[in-house]
């Protein structure tokens, strides 16, 4: 793993990202508009909340005139019952809008908490059917991000910013029209406030979205990386790598600190600058109010009123500037999380599916199928293959590393699609089938058995969840995997750990095996691992194997010839070209590149084991 700030991957992702993040005149209020489809959802919610906002702050309003009351006509005209009376009035008013702020924000949280799993759970969906090229080419732990991250900081600010900033929106307009009802020149010294406290607040405000959606990359990029060196710390330690990897790491931390101290600047400059300007404002008003009380023109329950009104379109004004800040963050998150669900996936169902014909003959077949991995342009994965493989038929794919024999699985399980030449099955254009008919009758043993974190009955269930507890072991005793599983200490309830940490390499290849056995495939896609097990194990495994092949289409990348042997017939792959075709027999003959693979592959059993090697497979001849 390389230095990451090295790496010309990260830099250019972090530079064009950089690129996106200038400044865009987006006013926030597009975000909302953005998320309309997900909040339109709870419309009754949403009317409850507004009930609930407009109804607290219109008491909030009403409490001006109940402590004008108070001071005027009970504490100023000395009268006690009229200071109770008004008193017990003010009472209600707090009672009624405990109650309306209770209901307000148990509606706006829920609003925030609802809207953010129903994006949590969009985002995922789209994500599980992308093209798997899209993970090639875009970071897990950033696309991780997006997933926990952006969502949590939009619950955050749907359930709490926003409906603190509409509050404030709501008080300060209404302050405002009280102001103006109470006393009109006061409110003009009010006025000349507020745009001093507001240009300043949006200014600052867009620096701030700028700073915060360069700041949520960086914590991405240091999800990524620390979520990459876990994942290797067996190699990581191994090669003594552990302080230059918290080196690394801790460079990487720095950066994402000094963006968010950044942030912070512009944000604490933002809410100090506000503060300042309000309560200037508020001092200059009160100075001016209290002159008018002194020559008369003004009683002191009215001025109360006023700084009361004044206060709160001041803490409005404050508030609104603080969460909007916040609310450029929400916008930016908004804005990726859109960007993530409008990125198409390039492979998806065809608009008009073909139905699959499973009486031709012809199982599958390429026909000058060109491939370029989506990173490669300027390199060709396949060049020009053709191919025909029948039905029940078993095809050995062998090559030098690198010929494209797991690229031609890829394709026929149609995760890229050729940019030339198409791929049939059953007689059918793959790229016309549903997705679903096309992988369902498939099954693929990879070169690396892949393991769910979870117990051997839901691992060897993946592929048909309803399948019966004894159909499951009747799969494992097939796949040789039945007895190693009754010595786990938990037997089929054994919990495999994360990948199958918990298993030896050639226990969990049996236990993929026994997966696609229960799945009953048709074709059956694999890519034989046995070199890197001994023999016992390879022996169990390629008894597994033999079960698994048995009546079905079989490709099988063979990388021991000790499996061509078996089959009804060999491809030879080189560069992505098909270069020869036939038996074991007949193409010691005629590929020069077989027989310098069996060869080297013969000599080397040869020299290892002492004695020639026995094909576990019956030797198919001309
Ligand atoms: N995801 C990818 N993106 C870009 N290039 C790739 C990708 N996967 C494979 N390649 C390239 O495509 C070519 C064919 O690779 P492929 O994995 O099909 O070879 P292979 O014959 O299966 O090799 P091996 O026997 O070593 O597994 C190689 O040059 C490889 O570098």
């Amino acid at each position: 793993m390389s230095d990451i700030t090295k790496d010309p991957a990260m830099t250019d992702a972090t530079s064009s990202d950089n690129a996106d993040t200038q400044p865009k005149p987006v006013p926030p209020v597009s975000f909302l508009a953005q998320l309309w489809p997900y909040l339109s959802r709870y419309k009754k919610v949403m009317t409850g909340a507004a009930t609930a906002l407009i109804f607290t702050s219109l008491i909030t309003l009403a409490l001006g005139q109940g402590v004008r009351l108070v001071i005027d006509d009970g504490i100023l005209s000395q009268s006690m019952t009229a200071l109770n009376q008004m008193l017990g009035l003010v009472l209600i008013l707090v009672v009624a809008m405990a109650i309306g702020t209770f209901v307000r924000f148990y509606l706006v949280t829920w609003l925030g908490e609802r809207v953010s799993a129903d994006l949590r759970n969009d985002v995922f969906s789209h994500l599980v059917r992308m093209h798997p090229s899209y993970f090639e080419e875009n970071q897990s732990g950033e696309i991780m991000s997006r997933l926990t991250t952006d969502t949590t900081l939009l619950q955050s600010i749907i359930g709490s910013s926003l409906s603190f900033a509409l509050r404030n929106a709501l008080t300060v307009t209404g302050g405002l029209i009280m102001l103006f009802v109470t006393n009109l020149k006061l409110t003009a010294v009010v006025m000349l406030g507020v745009p001093a406290v507001l240009v300043p607040a949006i200014l600052l405000g867009r620096k701030v979205r700028t700073l915060s959606r360069q700041s949520q990359d960086s914590v991405a990029d240091v999800g990524s990386y620390a979520g990459e060196v876990i994942r290797q710390v067996k190699t990581v330690q191994s090669y003594s790598r552990e302080q230059f990897e918290i080196n690394a790491f801790s460079a990487e931390v720095n950066r994402a600190f000094e963006v968010a101290k950044k942030r912070i600047r512009q944000r604490s400059l933002l809410l100090g600058l506000v503060i300042m300007l309000a309560f200037t404002a508020i001092a200059a008003m009160v100075w001016v109010g209290g002159y008018d009380v002194m020559t008369g023109r003004m009683s002191g329950g009215e001025l109360a009123a006023f700084v009361f009104y004044a206060l709160m379109v001041a803490f409005g004004v404050a508030g609104v500037s603080e969460v909007y800040g916040e609310i450029q963050r929400a916008a930016g998150a908004t804005e990726r999380l859109m960007e993530l669900l409008a990125e198409p996936s390039l492979i998806k169902d065809p608009d008009q599916a073909q139905s699959i014909d499973s009486s031709v003959s012809e199982h599958l077949r390429f026909e000058s199928v060109r491939f370029f991995y989506p990173s490669r342009p300027d390199r060709a994965a396949l060049n020009d293959l053709n191919l025909v493989v029948k039905r029940g038929e078993t095809v050995a794919l062998v090559g030098p590393s690198g010929a494209g024999k797991s690229t031609l699985f890829e394709l026929i399980l149609r995760f890229y699609d050729p940019q030339k030449g198409r791929i049939l099955m059953d007689g059918a254009d793959i790229s016309e089938l549903a997705l679903e008919d096309l992988r369902r009758p498939m099954a693929l043993v990879p070169q690396q058995p892949v393991l769910f974190s979870n117990n051997v009955w839901y691992n060897i269930r993946y592929g048909r969840p309803d399948a019966t507890d004894d159909e499951v072991i009747a799969a494992a005793r097939a796949a040789h995997a039945y007895e190693f599983i009754m010595d786990l200490p938990q037997g089929f309830d054994s919990d495999l750990g994360e990948n199958g940490v918990r298993l030896s390499g050639g226990q969990k290849q049996r236990i993929v095996i026994a997966r696609a056995i229960l799945n009953d495939p048709d074709i059956l896609l694999l890519d034989e691992a046995t070199s890197a097990l001994d023999a016992e194990s390879e022996y169990q495994v390629q008894q597994a194997l033999n079960e698994l092949m048995k009546n079905r289409t079989t490709l099988i990348i063979a990388h021991r010839l000790a499996t061509v042997l078996g089959a009804d017939r060999t491809v030879v792959l080189h560069e992505g070209e098909l270069v020869a075709e036939g038996t074991h027999r007949s193409l010691l003959a005629s590929s020069p590149l077989y027989k310098r693979l069996a060869d080297l592959q013969f000599a080397s059993d040869n020299h290892a084991d002492g004695q020639t090697m026995q094909p576990v497979a019956d030797v198919k001849d001309d």
